[in-house]
Order: C-alpha cells, then sequence, then structure tokens
C-alpha cells in the first residue's frame, strides 16, 4: 500500500483517484511545521504540496521512503530541487492546469489599477461618494509589456490583443517568427521599459530575474507605466518600486505575488494608496485547483506504480514527439544496462551507449538514464537510482558515459547496444524490439543470440565442444533446475561460445560454481532480471 501525504489545501475533487486507488492511502495534514513533517514524513512514500509548504533538504532526508514531491500547481521555488534529485526524488508539477486562471487574474489586476477599483470599493462602502479621485485610463491602444512569453504570458497577450493593446514580448525562447505568428512585437527589457503603458511579468523566479526590474529600470521607465505582478515576488524590486510610485515614475502597481510570502504587517504595499494587491491568488479558481489536482494525482500514481509519467521538474522534459519513439525502449534500455552490469567484473568505469536506426535520429538522453539507471541498480540497489539520478549518481562516481549514433541499422530497424567497460573487462550486449516477439537481447559480446530479457537466466562461457550442453543440463537438472529456454551463439565451429540459459527459479549460488567448474566451461554467471 503506498502512502501519499497531502500537506496543503488541494481539491478534493482533484485527488479524488489518489483516494479511490486500492493500492494508495491518502492522509490530509495541511499547515504542518517543518518539524512536524520531518517527524512523520517517513512513513509516506509520496507528499503532494502547493506552495505553502517548504519542501526541505531536512524533510527529503526523514522521507526514507519519499518517492515523488508533486506540486499541484507551476512553481516549485518551495521545493529544494537539487537535494531532491540527489536523493532519487522525483518532483513533478501541474504546469498547464492553472494557466487560463492566472491570466485571468493579470486582467483582473490590470484593469483594477487601470480603474482604481479597489480604492473606489473601500470609499463607496466607507460612505463616500467619491467620484472625483479615480479617473482611469483605457486599455484600448495601450502598449503592454510581457516579459516572459510561456504559458501564462502568451495567454495574456492574446487576450490582451482583444483589448486593443500593442504588444511587446521579451523571452529568451521568443523568435521574430513566433512572435510575428503571434501578432506581437519582439522586444529587449530595455524596449518594455521605455515604450510600455503596461508591463506584466511572467517569468519564473531565478538568480537571473530577480530584480530584473529595479532602480536601473525605474530610472529610464516610460512615465506613467502600471506594472502588474502575477508571477512571482522578487521579479520586480518591491523597494525600488514603491520609490518609483513615490516619483511619480510608475502610476500604479498590482501585485499577486510577495518576496516574503504572506508579507510583514508594515509592507509598503499595504498601505499605499497606487498599489494594490491580493494574497496570491493567482491560481485559486475552482477549475483550476481541480485541474492541477487531477494532472498531479495522476503522474504521482505513475510514478508510485512505476509506470511512465510526465511533468517531472528535476529532469529534462520529453517533447510527445521523442517520447513516443523512445517509450517502448524504456524498458529494454535498463534491462539492457541491468544485464550488462550483471555480466561484467570489476569497478564500473564507462557506459558506452550506441543507438541505431531510427532512434538515432532524436535526442535520446531519456533512454541513456533508463540505461544508466539499469547498470547502477546492480551495484547501488534498484530502490537507490531511479531516472532522475541516474545520470547524477554516474557522474558522482566517475562514470563516464559515452553515446554514439548511426543512422544506418545494419540487421535490425533499431538496435541499442551498450558496452561496459570496468576496471576488468569490457563487455557488451545489445537489444532491440522485434514485432511480434516484443524486447530480446540479441548480441552478447560478439555473439548473435535470441534471448528475451526476464527471468533468471544463467551465462556461460565454454569452448564449443559436443556434449557440454548435456553435461551442463544434467548438473542443473540434479539440482532442481529447470530450463525453460536455451541459447547457443558462437562464431566459429569448435571455438569459443556463450550459452544462455532461462531457468524457471533461481540456482543456488554453489550449483552455479559447480557449472563453472565443468570441464571445457570458461565461466558461468547468474542473471536476473526483474
Ligand atoms: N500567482 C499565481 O498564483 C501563479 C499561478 C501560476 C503561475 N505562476 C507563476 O507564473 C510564472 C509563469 O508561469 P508559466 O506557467 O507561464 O511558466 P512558463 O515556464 O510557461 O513560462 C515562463 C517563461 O519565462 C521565460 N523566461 C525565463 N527567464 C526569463 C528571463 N530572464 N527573461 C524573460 N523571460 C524569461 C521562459 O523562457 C518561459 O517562456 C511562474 O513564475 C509561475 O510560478 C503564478
Ligand atoms: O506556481 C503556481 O502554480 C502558483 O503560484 C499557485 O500557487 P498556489 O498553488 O499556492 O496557489
Amino acid at each position: 500500500m503506498f502512502k501519499v501525504l497531502v500537506s496543503d489545501p488541494i481539491s478534493d475533487l482533484g485527488i479524488q483517484q489518489l483516494v479511490d486507488a486500492a493500492d494508495v492511502s491518502v492522509d490530509k495534514k495541511p499547515g504542518l511545521s517543518e518539524d512536524e513533517l520531518v517527524a512523520i514524513i517517513g512513513e509516506y512514500d509520496a507528499l503532494l504540496v502547493r506552495s505553502q509548504t517548504r519542501v526541505t533538504a531536512r524533510i527529503m532526508d526523514a522521507g526514507k521512503q519519499l518517492k515523488v514531491v508533486g506540486r499541484a500547481g507551476v512553481g516549485v521555488d518551495n521545493i529544494d530541487l537539487e537535494a531532491a534529485t540527489q536523493r532519487g526524488i522525483i518532483v513533478i508539477n501541474a504546469p498547464d492546469g492553472n494557466t487560463i486562471t492566472t491570466c485571468e487574474h493579470t486582467f483582473a489586476m490590470m484593469m483594477a489599477v487601470a480603474r482604481h477599483i479597489p480604492q473606489a470599493y473601500l470609499k463607496t462602502v466607507g460612505g463616500e461618494w467619491d467620484r472625483k479621485s479615480f479617473l482611469g485610463v483605457e486599455l484600448r491602444n495601450k502598449t503592454l509589456g510581457v516579459m516572459g512569453m510561456g504559458r501564462i504570458g502568451s495567454e495574456v497577450a492574446k487576450r490582451a490583443k482583444a483589448f486593443g493593446m500593442n504588444i511587446l514580448g521579451y523571452d529568451p525562447f521568443l523568435t521574430e517568427e513566433r512572435a510575428a505568428e503571434m501578432g506581437i512585437k519582439l522586444a529587449s527589457v530595455d524596449d518594455i521599459v521605455r515604450n510600455a503603458d503596461f508591463m506584466t511579468v511572467h517569468t519564473p523566479l531565478t538568480p537571473e530575474t530577480r530584480h530584473m526590474i529595479s532602480s536601473k529600470q525605474f530610472e529610464v521607465m516610460k512615465k506613467g507605466m502600471r506594472i502588474v505582478n502575477c508571477a512571482r515576488g522578487g521579479i520586480i524590486d518591491e523597494q525600488a518600486l514603491v520609490e518609483a510610485v513615490d516619483q511619480g515614475i510608475v502610476a500604479g502597481a498590482a501585485f499577486d505575488v510577495f518576496e516574503v510570502e504572506p508579507p510583514a504587517a508594515d509592507h509598503p504595499f499595504l498601505t499605499h494608496p497606487k498599489i494594490i494587491v491580493t494574497p496570491h491568488l493567482g491560481a485559486s479558481t475552482v477549475e483550476a485547483q481541480e485541474n492541477v489536482a487531477i494532472d498531479v494525482s495522476e503522474q504521482v500514481l505513475h510514478i508510485l506504480r512505476d509506470e511512465p509519467f510526465i511533468n517531472a521538474v528535476n529532469m529534462p522534459p520529453i517533447p510527445a514527439n521523442v517520447r513516443k519513439i523512445l517509450q517502448p525502449y524504456f524498458t529494454l534500455g535498463e534491462k539492457l544496462g541491468n544485464f550488462v552490469s550483471q555480466m561484467t567484473d570489476g569497478a564500473v568505469k564507462e557506459i558506452v551507449v550506441s543507438y541505431s536506426g531510427d532512434l538515432a535520429e532524436v535526442d535520446t538522453q531519456p533512454l541513456t538514464r533508463y540505461i544508466t539507471r539499469g547498470v547502477l541498480a546492480h551495484h547501488l540497489g534498484a530502490d537507490q537510482v531511479n531516472v532522475v539520478n541516474s545520470m547524477h549518481l554516474a557522474k558522482e562516481r566517475s562514470v563516464n558515459i559515452v553515446v554514439n549514433k548511426t543512422h544506418v541499422a545494419k540487421d535490425f530497424t533499431n538496435l541499442v547496444t551498450v558496452t561496459l567497460r570496468s576496471s576488468k573487462e569490457e563487455r557488451t550486449v545489445a537489444g532491440t524490439l522485434l514485432t511480434g516477439y516484443g524486447p530480446r537481447i540479441v548480441q552478447i559480446d560478439s555473439y548473435p543470440v535470441d534471448v528475451a530479457p526476464e527471468g533468471n537466466l544463467i551465462l556461460i562461457s565454454h569452448n564449443d565442444k559436443p556434449g557440454i550442453i548435456g553435461r551442463v543440463g544434467t548438473l542443473l537438472g540434479s539440482n532442481d533446475v529447470n530450463i525453460a529456454a536455451m541459447q547457443v551463439g558462437r562464431k566459429l565451429v569448435g571455438g569459443a561460445a556463450i550459452m544462455v540459459l532461462t531457468v524457471d527459479k533461481g540456482a543456488a549460488k554453489s550449483v552455479i560454481e559447480e557449472v563453472a567448474q565443468l570441464s571445457d566451461l570458461n565461466s558461468a554467471k547468474e542473471i536476473h532480471l526483474v
């Protein structure tokens, strides 16, 4: 039974699939302190959070069984990603579920600041009928600068066009062509600061974006600009903003997010007549909360059940077209890595992976992660290595990973070859997916074979002499080890050869040692693939 802890308020409807799952039990304990989480996290396999819970290295250290941290939302700045990666904890988010909701909140804030809605409301409900103090501005024909043209920024730009705004967009990944397609103008930060009437930020908070709008930008800013931040506190320098508003450079600002949340009671935004605020409500709609909780619950279930998943934040995303090609090879790749690791003696120094055929056409890094996981799992334990930390663990142990690609495939449409170089030897195994047969090992060292990569296998290297197969069979049989399948590979009659036996159950170590002592046998190894 997998145990899931929900430590922030997350939509009940959204996590229903977890609650309904027969192999999962869910505990909802919102509002726990770090110490309280440390005390209980040890029994959980998954932790579900929004932005309130700070998932620290200390919590992850205590989470001995923790496989996944699921963020029901976009920003993962409350999660120590580095610590998660080092510990092999997968961090996933729900990047799409709250895009529209946050975009709409951005417009709510933009229009509220343009028309002084919160200030006017307060006066009106206070009994004052003040129609003079709140002269607003239209959005129509104004220039809107959008910093960060990702999911939310792009939706904001799309809707701003309906208001008749001219849009300047800045994003390191925005090209002239894409900007033209969207009917906006590609701009620099400086262009936006000098020319926009409204500016809205939609970047993550990174060392690069922290205070990307600060005194230097306010000094050259178009007078009368209105600024919205529904992304992350700290992208706009709060102190510098207050000064710019007081100097009349900025006409008004609308902030949903703060450098420190919740802000201190004496935070200058809270009493400033030209700055309006909401308490990080960007994603707070019924629809968004259901969406993100559904998305994250679905992926958490996949991860707990060891099924393919998406939206891992601490490993590179796999585009859908690449995933389609690679996914069928993930299990095979891991098994090849595990097989070659079990057959190789000595300390692993280098993993050489060769991809040929169609596989060579795409970014194979995700598949290399699975192969590396297979190699390392044999030495470090399957529970210690996963696709998130496999490359990190290899690097930490100075295991070099070399990837070669050849577009031409000789005998198979696609072939994955894994060679392990250790302190003692170099061994190779290759596999493919055969239509109608599934994953097969088709080469061991330089011998062609056809072996299903599963169950208990015995790999024997011997000299091709009459009677040897019988002797091996008799010895195993007398020890109650039944042979289910057998493959023999040789290059020359009477020369060196290999034998791969699939046996119904694992043989005792002593039996394998006895097999290795038979005449004309060079080595015998048991290989177990799950
Ligand atoms: N207020 C809320 O409740 C709320 C809700 C959802 C998202 N968010 C926040 O909104 C932000 C945007 O979310 P998203 O889903 O659109 O993310 P996204 O990843 O789709 O888009 C972010 C964009 O920022 C760009 N970017 C990165 N560095 C940049 C830089 N230095 N200058 C300009 N652009 C840069 C990226 O290239 C990317 O296109 C995030 O910070 C997210 O955490 C807030
Ligand atoms: O990054 C996000 O998804 C938003 O900031 C929403 O955060 P929340 O889930 O705490 O509302």
